[in-house]
């Protein structure tokens, strides 16, 4: 990533405080080159899902490379954001799952949860994701490749065949 991320910040309403503060501190980061606010609004009310899902699919389709969710317990949004094809959302409140969620899984979805994790936690954990990038030739590519060859083999009906391929 040589020209900064490309993010996409969203939450629901019970999300919202956190994905402000949280925005204001992605927008000031030197590794961020764009800040895509998808909602809510403060005067909005849209759900979890509906958000997680907008993230997600800009993500999805290439206009963006990460997003960062919020709402209650960042369970909804990871959810909501898994079932767009091509997507892994994770929810993390520690600093080692946040690391191998993108060195392990190269998950380009980070949720948190407003009710469950402190802000300042919060506000760290979200620089240290900045700091990650998944390295396609390291041991745990096969691993996510296989991710991918499950969520297509369900799309097509037949019986996924990643296990032997699955270290
Ligand atoms: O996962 C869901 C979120 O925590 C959401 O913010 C709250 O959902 P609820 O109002 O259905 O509990």
């Amino acid at each position: 990533m040589t020209d900064g991320l490309r993010l996409v910040i969203g939450s629901d309403d019970a999300g919202y405080e956190y994905k402000e503060a949280l925005k204001r501190d992605l927008e000031a980061d030197e590794r961020v080159a764009s800040v895509v606010d998808v909602g809510v609004a403060s005067d909005e009310h849209t759900a979890y899902p509906h958000v997680g899902a907008s993230a997600a699919r800009l993500v999805a389709a290439g206009d963006a490379d990460r997003a960062l969710l919020v709402c209650g317990t960042g369970l909804g949004v990871a959810i909501a954001a898994n079932k767009v094809p091509g997507i892994r959302a994770v929810t993390a409140h520690d600093s080692f799952s946040v690391e191998r969620s993108v060195l392990s899984n190269d998950a380009q979805v980070l949720c948190f949860g407003q009710r469950v994790v402190g802000l300042e936690l919060a506000r760290r954990l979200a620089r240290e994701w900045l700091g990650y990038t998944f390295d396609p030739g390291s041991a745990s590519a096969p691993k996510v490749a296989a991710i991918g060859e499950i969520e297509a083999g369900a799309a097509g009906g037949g019986p996924a065949q990643a296990a032997a391929s699955c270290g």
